[in-house]
């Protein structure tokens, strides 16, 4: 790689012509002679500044990614002394980023109240040692530097190219959000190189925290969101025979799984599902007839984990079948949502489909369970998503209110506006703390005591935290008032969460299903332990 030029502040003043300019952003310099007529904000306003570090007049415009992605093109060089020696050039970029050690001892991250969570600030935890430390630093450095800047630009496309899925295969990031690890399948080590023996659920929970402060739910769920919930199966009771066949490919982002339940007929109604496979009279295929929707990476998965009918009515006449997209009579298309368009959300239908015998996942007829096994996991993803995203909602908020300025003050100095940002740090730090509460329940907690006493409670901690990542994504857009209106720019992330929230608050037990388990469940369970009502 090139080394970085320095300029003077002197040297960039000579070059302020429509035919010549450069002007100096964050200590960068940049040329836009070319950009000029290119600029989305037009020439005039772009030439007055030319010549000059204009980065006080930019940050009212700007969402700084700008600096990530357009501005990395046009970057010619750094402010400094043009006499000293050039900057040694930039070491050759790695998938794994490097973790100085610096960063494993005080405060982390912009340090803006609320915005992380307060264990990044210093605040006493006793959920998080070393090695959290590490994982953080990792996914953020990682985050920032692959995620961030293209998210917009994804989204847009409705997908992620493959080469970032080989990416995060490649960091190790894949092969931490199953629930569960799966060392022997791992190609490389697990991310911030932490010790598969120590890795606990507040491990996974900072990989899926970090990842959702790209304010992308199409960003996450196109990485993660059918590895997460398809795989698990396969991990807990599939032979090691299609073990051996997917894992590794998905665990390395060459393939992509997703989990295929909700019909067009049976959202979270899982035990009324409809789809068929009817086992051949020689015992050695069954062919699977039915439809599948909203399936999350659906429309560009390589394997389905499929839950269909193989006998009578209700929850035991469920089994899951592997198939893969190869298989004659699998077709997918890509439905169009309101949110998470990078994740490829997807109408499936299976028409006569052979699907060989040793692609059932588990035992035939005891699908039913191997669904529920994953849903407090799938569950409590959500809940960390929701309060990302909540963050993100509330972290771009306060940073605009102390830019932008109306009446002749900054947006912060209007109390209506501190009451918003304080209501959502109140609920925000709420949700958190339950949230890491029955982590930690999850963490010592056998799996059985775990499916009978956290269903109730993590399901209506999944009704909260969506029920608060509504409001926090109508406060922050209020806040940035039309900017929120249109896609891009300075609430890119606001703009788009706003349209994800749906997605949060539906799947994964619809809000008004989990307000109902929440109380049932625990009903339920406290009688058997002996609750006097
Ligand atoms: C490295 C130099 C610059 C780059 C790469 C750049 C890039 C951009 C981009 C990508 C946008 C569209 C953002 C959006 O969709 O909201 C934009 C808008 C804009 N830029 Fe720049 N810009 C630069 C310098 C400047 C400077 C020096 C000014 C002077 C104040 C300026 C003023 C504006 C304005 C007023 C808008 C419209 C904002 C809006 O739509 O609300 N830009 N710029």
């Amino acid at each position: 790689m090139a080394a970085i030029r320095t300029f003077s502040l002197d040297e960039v003043a000579k070059h302020n012509k429509p035919d010549d300019c450069w002007v100096v952003v964050d200590g960068k310099v940049y040329d836009v002679t070319k950009f000029l007529d290119k600029h989305p904000g037009g020439r005039k306003i772009l030439l007055k500044h030319v010549g000059t570090d204009a980065t006080k007049a930019w940050m009212n415009f700007h969402n700084p990614i700008i600096l990530e992605t357009v501005g990395r093109k046009l970057q010619i060089g750094i402010v400094g002394d043009s006499s000293a020696e050039p900057a040694a050039a930039a070491a050759a970029p790695s998938d794994r980023p490097t973790v100085d050690a610096d960063l494993l001892e005080g405060p982390f991250g912009d340090l803006i109240p609320y915005t992380d969570p307060s264990w990044y600030q210093e605040f006493r935890s006793p959920y998080y040692k070393d090695s959290h430390r590490r994982l953080r630093a990792y996914m953020r450095a990682f985050v920032d530097k692959e995620l961030m800047p293209y998210c917009h630009e994804w989204d847009e496309a409705k997908q992620i190219p493959r080469e970032v899925y080989l990416k995060a295969g490649r960091a190790g990031i894949l092969q931490a959000v199953c629930g569960k690890l799966a060392p022997e399948y791992n190609n490389v080590p697990m991310p911030g190189d932490v010790d598969p023996a120590e890795w606990d659920v507040f491990h996974e929970f900072i990989v899926a925290d970090e990842l959702s402060r790209t304010g992308s739910g199409g960003v996450v769920w196109g990485l993660t969101g059918g590895l997460g919930i398809g795989l698990p199966p396969v991990l807990a009771f599939g032979s090691k025979y299609l073990k051996e066949k997917v894992v590794r490919a998905c665990f390395a982002g060459e393939k992509n799984i997703c989990l295929c339940v909700t019909e067009p007929h049976a959202g979270s109604d899982v035990a009324n599902l409809k789809t068929e496979a009817k086992l051949t009279p020689d015992g050695k295929h069954f062919i699977l007839n039915g439809e599948k929707k909203w399936i999350t990476n659906g429309a560009f998965a390589d394997y389905f984990t499929v839950a269909c009918r193989t006998g009578g009515e209700g929850m035991g006449g469920i089994s899951l079948l592997l198939v893969e997209r190869t298989m004659p009579g699998v077709k997918t298309r890509r439905i169009d949502c309101s949110g998470v368009w990078a994740s490829g959300t997807g109408y499936i239908t299976f028409e006569d489909v052979k699907v060989p015998v040793e692609n059932v996942i588990g035992q035939v007829n005891k699908g039913f369970k191997s669904i529920m096994y994953n849903f407090n996991h799938e569950r409590l993803g959500i809940v960390i998503q929701a309060t990302r995203f909540s963050r993100v909602c509330f972290e771009e908020a306060i940073k605009h209110a102390n830019r932008r300025r109306t009446f002749g003050k900054k947006l912060i100095q209007h109390d209506v506006i501190r009451h918003k940002l304080a209501n959502m740090a109140a609920r925000i730090e709420s949700v958190h703390a339950w949230m890491e509460s029955l982590m930690f329940q999850a963490q010592h907690m056998s799996e059985q005591e775990q499916m009978l006493r956290l269903g109730g409670p993590i399901a209506l901690c999944k009704a909260a935290s969506t029920q608060m990542f509504e409001f926090c994504a109508r406060e922050a857009a209020q806040i940035f008032g039309g900017l929120a209106y249109s896609r891009g720019g300075q609430a890119e992330k606001v703009e788009r969460l706003y349209r994800e929230v749906r997605a949060y608050a539906i799947p994964g037990g619809s809000e008004e299903i989990m307000l109902d388990l929440g109380i049932r469940q625990s009903l339920k369970v406290a009688q058997v332990l002996g609750a006097k009502l």
